[in-house]
Formats: C-alpha cells, structure tokens, sequence
C-alpha cells in the first residue's frame, strides 16, 4: 500500500493484512502506525478502529448479510471497507454516520471505481434505513453466544462443553470489551504509592490493582511512554500474569530456571523478587525473542538473569539433574485468555493448534522435570482457559512423573482476591473475574 494519511484507509489496510493471515494485529498496527506517520492525535481512533471491527467481526457480518444477500461474491478489500464503517455507525457514537458514509464512499472510489462507491453507499445507507437485524432469531444458546459476541462457534461450543453456558456467555462478553493497562512496579526501586505519586506529577493517573500487590492501572495518560518506564520503575504487564512470579515461593539466592522466557515479562519480576541475587536462567526457542529479555532485564538493570537461545525441550541434555530450586514453565498455548488483546487469536487458532499446543507443553514439562532439586517448585502456567492445555496437560504429566505431585499450598501464595478460584494446587482466572486476561497456574511439587 502507498503511504496515505487517511486513518480510515491505514484501518482498512491493517485489516486486510491481518486477515490474510499476514501478521498479528498488535505487531502490525504499530508498524503501520510508522509507516504512514499516522499523527499522535489520530492514533486512538485507529487502534479503537482496528481492534473494534476484529473484535466485532462476526456480528458485524450478521449484521450486514441481509443487505448484501443479493449481492455477487463482494472483494475482500469491500467486505473490509463495509465492516470498518458499520463498527463505526453501530459502535462508535463520536464518529458522525455522514462521516462515515462519505469516508468510505471515498475510499471505495479511489481504491476501486464509481460502481463500487456506489455499491458501498448503497448498503450503508439502507443499514442506516432500516437498522440492524435482532438476534432473536437466534435460538440455539451456542449460536447466539457466537453471533453476539463474535466468537468461532466451534470454540463456543467447546468452552460450554468445559465451562457451561453461563461462564461461556460472561467471558466472551469480556472478550469484546476494551483491555485496560497495567504496570508492575519495581520493588527495588519504589512502592506502587511512590510510583504513582510520581506519575501523577507527569499528569498520568492511576489506581491499585485488583488483584495483586504489585500493580497499578492506568487511568488515563500513557505509560509506556514516561521517563520512569524508561528507568526501569515498572513493567507493562497484565495483573493476572503477575502473580505467576510470588506462586514460585522465592527466596533470596534461589536459582531459577524459566524455560520459556521471552519476552521476559516472568523472569525480570522472578530477578525482581530475588532483588539481584541468585540467578535465573532465561531460555526461548530464539536468538531474536532472547534479546528482548536482555533488553528488559538491562533497562530495569537486573544482573541475576542469564539468557540462552535453546528449545527447552533439550533442557534435560544442557542442565545438571536437580540443578535449580525453582523452575517456571509458562508454555506456549493457544493464548484463548487474551482474545480481548489480540482478537485475531479467535478467527486464526484451529482445534488442531490446540492438541499440537498441548503435546509441546507435555514435552517442555517433560524435559525440565529431572532439572528440579528435590521439594521444588515447579510452576506451569498459560494465558489460555482451555482444559486440554492446563488441567490435562498437568494430569498427563503426573501420570508420567511419579515423582511429582500437585502442591496444595500454592493457594497461601496467593493474593487473596485470587484465592476463591484455586483448588488442588491449580488457579484458573477467567478474563470476566477481575478484568484481566485468563490465566492458568499449577503449582508442582518434587517429592522427596
Ligand atoms: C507465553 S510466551 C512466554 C512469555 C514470557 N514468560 C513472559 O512472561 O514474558 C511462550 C514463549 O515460549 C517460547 N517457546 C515456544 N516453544 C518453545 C520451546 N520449545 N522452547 C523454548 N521456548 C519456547 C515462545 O517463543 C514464547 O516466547
């Protein structure tokens, strides 16, 4: 695509990419943000544009079928374009609906020619004419949950097979709501109170966290773009995968082995923890994933973490038997707990992904396994909600180690808000409860 500085048509570009299959809607956004020098002033109402109409995609298109019912096959570049206007008329009551028309009728003239413009047009204005159709017509509880919501209703049906139909509906409500921003505060350097009184100077409000000691969320203002984030005074970070790091049952001068590190969100807060002492052994699959974690660890200036480009699942052929105190596994997974912050994952990952998800997460805990001293720690953890990747990996694993066993006291480690949804050394938090994204941790224990 030529540079343009038409937010509109740098939105409708974003999504034929991401819809291609190309990139990943928070990787490519920025990038697109540089490319076309899109103004500061103007990067709100894109991010809103991009990430409302893929969060929305599926009740968009319900939205829009009977309009287009007679119409021929309609391009991918249209069928984009019509979204990204209906987000705006339906979802967006700031954007005026003539600006909206006129936008798109100019984006379909100069992208295509005047029968497109004048297809375009003829749709928005009869949706605007007659309004979007009910979902009443809708009575199949699974199918309502996908239309409303905009969910795959293959991953509807199986989270009601897992969850019910009651949970189901509250988190995929939670799916398509706005993710909120937090930061972990650096305990080495300042209290969340000192932290966000320094930041309140700069015009940056926040809060507390719900869930955990060390968070603050943001109310408004841009962290990530303050002096302090630069010095190292905190991490952006998502509350749920803070409290990962205090279920290991640190002590100062333990040795840490975290076997999938990158971008290294755990391990800078396990070497936070340990206050620069100890060591923590940070591993991903890739050189280029293994600098980001030096890079975090540089800028809050830990010295305790070690870096390594290694698939974990040879850590048994690197490391001695019983080397470390504590070890985290926080696996690759299907990433089904933060759908609200990449809502790509919902339309891209398949059934077939989850089962291959689940043998790598085996292997990986599998391999690290003999690694762990004797009355340690083992910590597995993901961003998914999904049982064949949490409890059933763990079942498996147990079944094949009888030298481990689910540890009970993971919940004295944790946070108390945290505490009613732990049962049998695992936590499963869900993207409704606090907010946050969904999280899973099980906590095993080496027998000795
Ligand atoms: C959930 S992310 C880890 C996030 C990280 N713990 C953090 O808090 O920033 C999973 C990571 O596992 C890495 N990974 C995938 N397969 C791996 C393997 N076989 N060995 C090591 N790392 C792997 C991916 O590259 C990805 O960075």
């Amino acid at each position: 695509m030529k540079k343009t500085n038409n937010v509109r048509e740098v939105a409708l570009e974003t999504l034929l990419t991401i819809e291609k299959n190309q990139a990943y809607s928070h990787l490519l956004l920025n990038s697109m943000i540089k490319k076309n020098n899109v103004k500061e002033i103007d990067i709100p109402l894109l991010t809103e544009m991009v990430y409302g109409t893929l969060q929305r995609k599926d009740t968009i298109d319900f939205y829009l079928a009977p309009f287009l019912k007679n119409a021929k096959k309609t391009e991918q570049w249209v069928m984009n374009l019509l979204r990204l206007s209906v987000y705006q008329m339906v979802y967006l009551d700031r954007v005026p609906e003539r600006a909206v028309l006129f936008e798109a009728v100019e984006i379909a003239k100069s992208r295509g020619h005047k029968g497109i413009a004048s297809f375009v047009n003829g749709i928005l204005r009869s949706l605007q004419r007659e309004g979007v159709p009910s979902f009443d017509s809708i009575k199949d509880d699974a199918k309502r949950i996908a239309v409303e919501t905009s969910h795959p209703l293959w991953l509807v049906q199986r989270w009601i097979s897992q969850l019910g139909t009651c949970e189901t509906r509250k988190m995929c409500e939670a799916n398509i709501t706005a993710p909120s921003v937090t930061a972990r505060v650096n305990q080495m350097k300042q209290s969340p109170e000192e932290l966000m009184d320094m930041l309140k100077r700069k015009g940056i409000q926040t809060e507390k966290g719900d869930l955990t000691e060390d968070a603050i969320k943001s109310l408004k203002g841009n962290l990530a773009q303050t002096e302090e984030f630069k010095k190292g005074c905190f991490t952006i970070q998502d509350e749920s995968s803070m409290l990962v790091a205090r279920t290991l049952g640190l002590q100062k001068g333990d040795s840490v082995l975290d076997a999938c590190a990158a971008p290294g969100g755990k391990s800078t807060h396990i070497a936070e923890i340990l206050e620069n002492t100890g060591s923590v052994h940070s591993l991903d699959l890739h050189e280029h994933k293994v600098k980001l974690i030096k890079e975090q660890a540089e800028r809050l200036h830990l010295s305790n973490i070690e870096t390594e480009a290694l698939d974990s699942r040879k850590a048994h052929t690197r490391f001695k038997n019983g080397q470390f105190d504590k070890i985290l596994v926080d696996a690759p997974c299907s990433g089904f707990g933060v759908i609200r912050r990449k809502p790509d994952i919902k339309y891209s990952k398949t059934e077939e992904d989850v089962g291959r998800l689940s043998e790598i997460q085996l292997a990986i805990l599998s391999s690290v396994a003999p690694l762990l001293k004797k009355d340690g720690t083992l910590i597995y953890s993901t961003c998914t909600i999904d049982h064949e990747e949490n409890g059933q990996v763990v079942q498996a694993f147990l079944e094949k180690h009888s030298d481990y066993e689910l540890d009970h006291s993971l919940i004295d480690r944790l946070p108390q808000p945290a505490k009613p949804f732990a049962a049998d050394g695992q936590l499963q938090i869900l993207p409704h409860y606090f907010g946050t994204d969904g999280f899973y941790i099980a906590s095993l224990r080496k027998k000795v």
